[in-house]
């Protein structure tokens, strides 16, 4: 299997790219779009109670000919409405028609309130309780994790982050923590140098490792995304493109394509 599972440090396994559900409210709407995704290889679906398409998510889910045991769903705590931890992810099983979900985020750090530890202590509770499998954080600095760290009885098993190569130097002491702490790191918004940041000076190197490959360019910042050891959240409306980022599960980069791609991504910063 090109996109291997990831064993977390829950002792859970979480599939390695996973369909996200942010802004799928357009065209298909996100029923079909979440459905179209668990019928083209994927079996990791991420939503969030800011998304505010859980209780589609869960129709799909229901609609979807794989058994529950095959999809590994992530939600997050969003401090949506100003509800509590304890209320929200009763409110997000309810909504996804779930009695509980494979992980379970803190969408930002900011809504750790009233401070990360207690916040923490109640993401706990959520797992000890059979609420979620796993738990985890979203967005956290080293400084974030290292408060939250210092408290915890359960580690949290990902970190879901921004990463790709124009803001992989700033992000690397995010790694670096979390490698050392058995922390996952999850990767969203990987395609931004393509969507967001065309024009820099990425597009060479991506450009001649892709003929390289026979590739595209998104295909081959998966997988350097990959290379790196994150898990990838990505999207899209379109099943061509989900299919070929399934494919880039296929693509082992050479040191010497990393490196390349590090080199130029170090020299843009996101515009
Ligand atoms: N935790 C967070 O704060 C946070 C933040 C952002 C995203 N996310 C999660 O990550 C998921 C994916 O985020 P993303 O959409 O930024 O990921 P991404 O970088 O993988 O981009 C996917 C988008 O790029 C488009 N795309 C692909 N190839 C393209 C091309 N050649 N030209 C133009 N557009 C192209 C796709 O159609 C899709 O809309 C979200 O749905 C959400 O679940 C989480
Ligand atoms: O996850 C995508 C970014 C996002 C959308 N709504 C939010 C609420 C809190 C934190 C992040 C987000």
């Amino acid at each position: 299997m090109p996109w291997e599972p990831i064993k977390l440090n829950s002792g859970y396994y979480m599939p390695s790219i996973a369909f996200g559900t942010w802004k799928t409210g357009n065209g298909q709407g996100p029923i079909d779009q979440v459905k179209q995704a668990l019928g083209n290889g994927y079996n990791h679906i991420d939503t969030a109670q800011a998304y505010k398409n859980e209780e589609e998510t869960g129709v799909a889910l229901k609609e979807t000919e794989l058994s529950r045991s095959d999809v590994f769903v992530t939600t997050k705590y969003s401090g949506t409405n100003g509800l509590d931890i304890p209320t929200s992810i009763k409110n997000s099983l309810s909504n996804l028609g779930l009695l509980d979900v494979d992980l379970y985020l803190v969408h930002a750090p900011r809504l750790a309130v009233p401070d990360i530890p207690t916040c923490w202590a109640q993401m706990e509770k959520v797992q000890d309780d059979g609420l979620a499998k796993s738990i985890g954080i979203s967005n956290f600095g080293v400084k974030d994790m290292e408060t939250l760290v210092a408290s915890a009885r359960i580690k949290p098993a990902v970190n879901q982050i921004l990463l790709h190569p124009y803001v992989y130097e700033r992000q690397k002491p995010i790694l670096e923590y979390a490698a050392k702490n058995g922390i996952i790191i999850e990767a969203y918004s990987a395609l931004i140098p393509i969507t967001k940041s065309p024009g820099g000076p990425l597009d060479k190197p991506l450009n001649e490792i892709a003929a390289k490959f026979g590739a595209t360019t998104e295909q081959i910042l998966m997988a350097w995304t990959k290379a790196k050891g994150a898990v990838v959240v990505t999207s899209s409306s379109k099943r061509t493109r989900l299919q070929g980022y399934i494919a880039a599960g296929d693509i082992t980069l050479s040191a010497e394509d990393i490196a390349a791609i590090d080199a130029a991504g170090a020299l843009g910063e996101e515009k």
